[in-house]
């Protein structure tokens, strides 16, 4: 495959995850990594180590940090015109919109998205945020997909898949990011892989706790599969199509965020089965959660489109409802039978 040498990608957000792809990338093009936070992004100058998000993992000479905005975006505004520059947000949702705000009205090149979930209060996908504030004049893609950012930051083999609606800019992507031990698969269902890599945090949250519970390994197989029943129907609800379901964004995400104890929502899970309160597994995981908002969010939305999904029902509640973690499993498993597939 042709690789674009050296093209100019801004990533915006020094979190865990944009750190890990600022580093991967930052081997093949010339990246700047933003961060909102002056005196971290200092310290991270300092270190060339994220130490508050990403602590461990050097960052290679050639990557740039800054937290200056608009040092930011003339990064990706002065490449030569045969080039595309590639802007990648990598704040979570909650970030999301704030972060479109200070990009309306600027010029922007392509932009590729990395949060996964609903936005709470809106209940709305990353794209359709996205569509919201900027309109659909800058061509979007997500990138998702099975990917820990401290296997990554490692340069560990990753799989990752990029949906937009535009298949110039999924094979710009590609062109960029596939190469050494990053494979990019793409794929035109944009609402099927947002809505995978959303879901998978909840039941990552759910298997948590079962496991903390002491439940099993069967009934985390158990909650896995149904889990990928649930993100199918409310998938399809949406619009999306049943095959991106199994696939990376779907149950490879779902089997990496459920199992690998990496995740952040898996240990919010944990947590949870010790009896911990919500506000102090928050404060002491000290990085974002998705599954928790998004919970919520699922929860309205599955209400609204009248879709069955016992087990989002379950953690909103344990998370929000004050329920008891382990009356709720019993509750799921007190359920009528029903036909496999429904
Ligand atoms: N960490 C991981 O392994 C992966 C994370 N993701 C997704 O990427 C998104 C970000 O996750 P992480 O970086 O891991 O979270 P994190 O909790 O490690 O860091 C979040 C970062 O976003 C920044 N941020 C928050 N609001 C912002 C805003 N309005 N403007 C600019 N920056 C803002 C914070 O200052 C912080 O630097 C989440 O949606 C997550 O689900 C996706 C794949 C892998
Ligand atoms: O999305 C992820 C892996 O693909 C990261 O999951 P957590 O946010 O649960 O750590």
């Amino acid at each position: 495959m042709q690789q674009n040498k050296l093209t100019k990608i801004t990533v915006l957000g020094a979190g865990a995850w944009g750190t890990a792809v600022a580093i991967a990338l930052a081997a093949r093009h010339d990246v700047l990594l933003w961060g909102r936070n002056p005196r971290q992004m200092q310290e991270i100058e300092a270190a060339r180590d994220n130490r508050a998000y990403l602590p461990g993992h050097p960052l290679p000479a050639a990557l740039r940090v800054s937290a200056d905005f608009d040092a930011a975006l003339a990064h990706v505004a002065t490449s030569a015109p045969d080039e595309t520059p590639l802007l990648i947000l990598a704040c979570p949702v909650a970030g999301l919109r704030p972060l479109l705000e200070q990009l309306r009205g600027r010029s922007i090149p392509n932009v590729v998205w990395l949060c996964k979930g609903f936005e709470a209060g809106t209940s709305l996908l990353p794209h359709q945020v996205v569509a919201q504030v900027l309109g659909d004049v800058v061509p979007g893609a997500a990138l998702s997909g099975p990917s820990f950012a401290q296997e990554v930051a490692r340069g560990l083999p990753c799989a990752l898949t990029v949906a937009s609606s535009s298949r110039a800019l999924r094979e710009r992507v590609v062109a960029l990011a596939h190469g050494d031990n990053l494979r990019v698969y793409s794929c035109d269902d944009l609402v099927g892989v947002e809505v995978g890599g959303a879901v998978k945090n909840v039941m990552a949250i759910a298997t948590g706790t079962s496991d903390g519970l002491g439940l099993g390994l069967n009934a985390r197989a158990a909650l896995i599969t149904r889990g990928l029943a649930e993100i199918t129907r409310l998938g399809l609800a949406l619009g999306a199509q049943p095959g991106t379901f199994m696939g990376l964004s779907g149950m490879g995400d779902l089997i990496l965020t459920c199992t690998g104890d990496l995740s952040r929502n898996r240990r919010v899970g944990l947590a949870l089965a010790e009896g911990k309160a919500l506000a102090t597994i928050v404060a002491e995981l000290g990085h974002v959660a998705e599954g928790v908002p998004c919970a919520k969010a699922v929860r309205e939305l599955a209400h609204k489109l009248g879709v069955d999904m016992p087990i989002t029902e379950a953690v909103a509640g344990v998370l929000f409802d004050g329920v008891d973690a382990a009356r709720t499993a019993a509750g799921l498993l007190a359920r009528d039978p029903r036909i496999e597939v429904a």
